[in-house]
């Protein structure tokens, strides 16, 4: 429908031209919220208590939701174990769970809170969406009652799943995610038997969601995109960051850049346990992003989106990710290379000992290549060029195909690939192509002080990470994060079936 001038239109019609109005772009927001958390997450509580500690943190995330509405927010991510914050046991959960329906059910908990048992996060949650007219994403935990004619039924009688909610502008339940790969200590929950994909559309483009960890995997969240063709990621994290290549505003935009798609990422803030990172991105880039290791204070990001991003529908098909790297032949010798770890994984990596040059680093199937030229080489900086091509073991197993350019911790070549955030140099120029066997390739750029570098990179459809004009601030890493998803070893979850 064509979107017609509203002021020839009474109010009423005005509201509902707006929600039914096919929107170019829309406001998107996300909250990462600094969780209250319970006493002691070892001792059960009671649903009085448990009820207590959620309000207090929803008491947050209304302000924070409020705040989104009145500057024009259609959305807003909150992030996971936002409401609860971490539980350690089956047990000690039980009392923050909820039954939460299939949305087919069609429920405005806020308006028919009788209809279903009890549940006074989901009504509280659904009369927020309801009274600031956005549409509200939630992590809050679900339970479903089984029996001892399930054999997997657990002890308690219950499946106990971390859960994603979507209640839309009028506070009705529109979407309801389980995630799939949860996180090693997650201890409290279920897997769910088959990965969900949960999708929803909007006047502003079609939205599914995936939640944390979901992000190193390809179901669901790569088929959400590939398949299901969604415009925009709905993603809550409870994310710990890991330098040089894992830290959370710079993997989740990559993913963003990688598949073609916006991404609303909410992280929780908790700096003693390193989560912070949330941000807005765009295929082309980020367009908020928020990263504080100085408070523990809450942080709302909103901007504005493209209600359908895709560059192309060949996009990120368009990319050919080993192009340029397979049409050259090596740039120097390997006589230089030595080994180093990066979160626990061996890296093969040649240093950057002039001010500008062009290198090789090679290890098994994967070369990488880089172009580059320091605006001046400092005498106290080292960086250095790696590659893997390997399993990851470490909190999960995942194999990677990785060209990542670096900063060293410090002028001892031993201390390359362990975590760094402030950096000096700054580079004029640099390219970075990898000989990848993969589709899914992530680029990342991350600058002094943990911060993203927007509009100051790019992707050639030829597979190379450039930046004609360097950043502005001094670099820490530049990185082809590739996932060879054909390559993992079965998932703990698989033995489900
Ligand atoms: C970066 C990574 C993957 C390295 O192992 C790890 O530090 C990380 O943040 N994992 C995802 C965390 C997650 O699912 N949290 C929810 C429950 S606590």
């Amino acid at each position: 429908m064509v979107c017609s001038q509203p002021h020839v239109y009474t109010a009423i019609f005005i509201l509902h031209a707006v929600k039914a109005c096919a929107l170019d772009s829309y406001i998107a927001a996300v909250y990462e919220h600094s969780v209250i958390l319970s006493e002691d997450t070892n001792i059960p509580v009671s649903r009085e208590d448990a009820l207590m500690l959620m309000n207090k943190n929803m008491d947050v995330l209304e302000e924070a939701i409020k705040a989104a509405a009145l500057q024009g927010a259609r959305i807003i991510v909150t992030p996971e174990d936002g409401v609860y914050g971490w539980v350690f046991t089956r047990e000690t959960i039980y009392p923050y769970l909820e039954d939460i329906p299939d949305p087919q059910v069609n429920w405005i908990p806020c308006t028919d809170p009788e209809r279903f048992a009890p549940a006074p996060v989901q009504e509280r949650l659904s009369c927020i969406a309801r009274s600031n007219a956005i549409f509200v994403v939630a992590n809050i935990g679900d339970k479903k009652p089984c029996n001892s004619s399930d054999p997997k039924c657990p002890n308690n009688g219950h499946y106990q799943y971390n859960t994603d909610v979507v209640f839309d502008s009028e506070g009705k339940l529109v979407a309801r995610y389980h995630k799939y790969n949860l996180f090693m200590s997650e201890t409290q929950f279920d897997y769910p038997k088959e990965p969900e994909l949960v999708t929803f559309n909007t006047p502003f483009g079609k939205f599914g969601l995936f939640t944390c960890f979901d992000i190193l995997f390809h179901d669901p969240a790569v088929t959400l995109v590939s398949e299901l063709q969604v415009d925009t990621v709905l993603f809550t994290t409870a994310w710990m960051n890991v330098l040089p290549h894992l830290t959370a505003i710079e993997f989740h935009s990559a993913w963003a850049m990688g598949l073609g798609v916006n991404f609303l990422a909410a992280d929780t803030h908790n700096t003693s346990m390193a989560m912070t990172g949330s941000g807005i991105y765009a295929p082309d880039g980020p367009r908020a992003f928020h990263y504080d290791m100085e408070t523990e204070n809450g942080h709302l990001l909103v901007a504005e989106l493209s209600s359908h991003p895709r560059l192309s529908p060949a996009y990120p098909a368009a990319v050919n990710w080993s192009a340029y790297a397979k049409s050259v032949k090596r740039f120097s010798s390997d006589d230089h290379d030595f080994n180093g770890i990066i979160f626990f994984d061996q890296f093969t990596f040649t240093e950057l000992s002039k001010p500008e040059g062009n290198l090789t680093v090679c290890q098994k199937d994967l070369c990488c290549h880089l172009s580059y030229r320091m605006a001046e080489k400092q005498k106290d900086e080292v960086y250095v060029l790696g590659a893997f091509d390997g399993l990851h073991v470490v909190e999960g197993q995942y194999y990677l195909q990785i060209c990542i350019l670096l900063k060293c911790e410090s002028t001892d070549l031993k201390t390359c690939g362990q975590p760094v955030a402030i950096a000096q140099t700054k580079f004029e120029t640099f390219s970075l192509s990898g000989t990848f066997g993969t589709t899914y390739v992530f680029p990342e750029v991350l600058v002094s002080g943990v911060q993203l570098a927007p509009g100051e990179f790019q992707v050639l459809s030829d597979g190379r990470l450039i930046s004609q004009n360097g950043t502005s601030k001094p670099v820490l890493t530049v990185a082809l994060f590739g996932r060879c998803y054909e390559k993992d070893p079965p998932q703990p979850q698989s033995t489900l079936l």
